[in-house]
């Protein structure tokens, strides 16, 4: 059957409609194209389809770069030109937003591109192959495992160490018990630091000999069970074994040289130089505000920089790690006095400061995927100038962003910054004031 490709959708896949009215949804394709499609599967409402044929390509088409492209779940997009994936994603971001959240498609300013297309991911995550001990990534619609020598997203020193862990004769003793690993770079010291997740306590002499033998590598942590993993091997790692992250000197002009320290296993933005240009576009909302409120701060990442422009701020998130990152940090860069973090949720952090009568001009938000809907009921009440809302997922966005203007806020700026290149995935900032 032909068809032609209308846009892409949210999840990264292509629509067209089937001669009979049907929509279909069909994946590696480009808007504008005409194929030749195989029915996968009938749903009630939709049509599951497979390209068969590329009749008339897109002149955005390209050779994916990556040999595991189709079958991994990670990239959907990389068999286009970036120009393509950024103006495919702005347009994705627009719908939904409009279709979720009512929102007029003019209000959204653009779509940040990255400055690297690939390689620009700072961690990756594996599941570990029963048995061989071998990395992989998730098939695509599937549980299996495609076993992944390289991620053509991931930093190339994350590469290194994943092409030689598999043949350490530690990892080998290891990896019976091993369910998953990260491998995260330490920006500022071109170091990779490892997390394993096993189910049993391993050897410490197999733990040190991984962080001796792989190359490039500060320190190994592991994770049994517990709010922290185990770690670093070896023990003298410099500061703990913390991962270095470089900020702009001129945000934090009381220190020398100005570095996140951060934990393996603590949530870091995956592409550092677009969190930068996030950092860079929300600190002018926070000039001529005296107080700010983040409610998912995590180890600090964008509240730490506008602390110098505030009297006080407050910090909070449920992850034990991140707080006491947010909190070394804050020391290291001299900041105490100014700023507080606390292990609280953030539900529990704006209730108790409604309760207490309390509002800040300024509040943050950074949610995971599922949003913010259950702190719609307090945080008009909390909030008396301004709230930056940063998600990594638009629908739920949409949905908040209704809730939020529905309750007397309006937005200033609302834009896309595509943290993930060759994947749908995107990060979008709204800065909402009150109307
Ligand atoms: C997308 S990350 C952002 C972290 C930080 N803003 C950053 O840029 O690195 C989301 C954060 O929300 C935290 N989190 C998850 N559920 C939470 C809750 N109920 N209350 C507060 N924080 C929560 C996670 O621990 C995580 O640190």
């Amino acid at each position: 059957m032909r068809v032609t490709v209308e846009k892409i959708v949210f999840g990264g896949e292509g629509l067209a409609r089937l001669p009979d009215g049907r929509v279909l949804f069909v994946p590696g394709v480009i808007p504008g194209e005409e194929i030749k499609v195989r029915i996968v599967k009938e749903f009630k409402d939709y049509v599951q389809g497979e390209v068969e044929e590329v009749i008339i390509p897109s002149s955005a088409r390209v050779e994916p770069s990556c040999p595991y492209y189709g079958t991994c779940g990670g990239c959907q997009l990389q068999h286009m030109d970036y120009p393509t994936q950024t103006s495919v994603k702005l347009e994705m971001f627009k719908e939904t937003l409009r279709r979720l959240g009512n929102l007029p498609e003019n209000l959204v300013e653009g779509l940040v591109p990255s400055p690297i297309p690939f390689r620009y991911r700072n961690r990756l995550r594996f599941h570990v192959e029963p048995g061989t001990g071998q990395l992989g990534f998730v098939k695509r619609k599937s549980h299996d495992l495609v076993i992944t020598k390289q991620c053509l997203l991931g930093h190339e020193k994350l590469n290194r160490v994943l092409e030689a862990l598999p043949e350490i004769p530690a990892w080998k003793r290891l990896q019976g018990f091993a369910k998953r690993v990260k491998l995260e770079l330490s920006p500022v010291e071109g170091l990779v630091t490892i997390l394993f997740w096993i189910t049993v306590k391993p050897e410490v002499q197999d733990v040190e000999e991984l962080a001796r033998e792989l190359p490039d590598t500060k320190c190994v942590f592991y994770w049994v069970r517990g709010p922290k993993p185990e770690g670093p091997f070896p023990k003298d790692a410099p500061h703990s074994g913390r991962r270095l992250f470089p900020v702009p000197q001129a945000y934090f002009p009381q220190t020398e040289k100005p570095l996140y320290l951060v934990r393996p296993g603590v949530f870091t933005q995956a592409n550092w130089e677009i969190n930068l240009k996030i950092m860079e576009t929300i600190r002018p909302f926070a000039e001529g505000l005296d107080r700010a409120l983040d409610l998912h701060s995590g180890m600090g990442n964008f509240l730490l920089p506008l602390v110098p422009l505030l009297k006080e701020a407050l910090g909070v998130d449920t992850d034990v790690g991140a707080i006491e990152d947010a909190q070394y940090t804050t020391e290291y860069l001299g900041l105490s006095g100014k700023v507080r973090f606390e292990r609280v949720s953030a539900t529990e952090a704006l209730i108790e400061t409604w309760k207490a009568a309390e509002t800040y001009p300024l509040i943050i938000l950074d949610p995971p995927r599922g949003g913010c809907r259950e702190l719609m009921r307090y945080l008009p009440e909390v909030a008396t100038e301004r709230i930056l809302y940063i998600s990594c997922d638009p629908p739920t966005l949409a949905r908040d962003l209704k809730l939020l203007l529905q309750a007397g806020f309006e937005i200033e700026r609302i834009l896309a910054f595509d943290m993930f290149p060759q994947t749908y995935h995107l990060e979008a900032l709204a800065v909402l004031r009150r109307a």
